[in-house]
């Protein structure tokens, strides 16, 4: 069994440095509304699961993605799957602070962030960045987990506020993704 939370580390890129992808890479990874929405819109049945939610202390260079103050995030990694397939695994880090206990983001359960969080005008995004992930990466253990065929992977990452909370959200698509075919 694959110990979470899984390394996401990786040369992330901005949109204008990234290079070398195709049209269909591009519609993917620089959707700048809900990923739940548009996958939901390509597919028949949606779900997600929730493969661990746990509390993780950020490390010195992982708090600078996030405002300096947050140490401690919920640390939510899922799988969203289309037609029972899985097409997305999902990392987002949720900074949990003294007076946000009761943040909706943190009991989510199998809804889906996006359901949520795209349906407040507030909600405002980072540049999206944007990452290559090869065939030694340690998610390739997942992708091996789920019986995926091994495939350099794409995944993208941005920092969501809603008011004054910001948290990280990053995707990585799986194998079978749309983008890839
Ligand atoms: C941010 C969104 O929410 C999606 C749902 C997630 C979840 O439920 O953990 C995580 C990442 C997203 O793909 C979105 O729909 O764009």
């Amino acid at each position: 069994m694959i110990t979470f939370p899984l390394s996401l580390s990786a040369n992330w890129q901005s949109t204008a440095q990234v290079t070398g992808l195709s049209n269909a890479e591009k519609e993917w990874l620089f959707e700048p509304h809900s990923l739940t929405a548009k996958l939901k819109s390509q597919s028949q049945r949606f779900a997600v699961k929730v493969l661990s939610e746990q509390k993780v202390d950020l490390s010195q260079s992982q708090q600078t993605l996030l405002s300096e103050q947050v140490s401690t995030v919920l640390n939510r990694e899922v799988l969203l799957l289309c037609d029972e397939q899985p097409i997305v695994y999902a990392q987002s880090w949720l900074p949990v602070t003294s007076n946000n206990t009761n943040n909706q983001l943190h009991n989510m359960g199998e809804r889906p962030l996006g359901d949520v969080i795209f349906q407040d005008p507030a909600l405002r995004r980072t540049d999206i960045e944007i990452a290559r992930f090869d065939d030694n990466h340690s998610l390739q253990s997942l992708v091996s987990e789920l019986n995926l065929p091994n495939h350099s992977l794409l995944g993208r990452r941005s920092v969501f506020s809603l008011h004054n909370y910001q948290f990280l959200v990053c995707e990585v698509f799986l194998p079978g993704a749309y983008l890839y075919s």
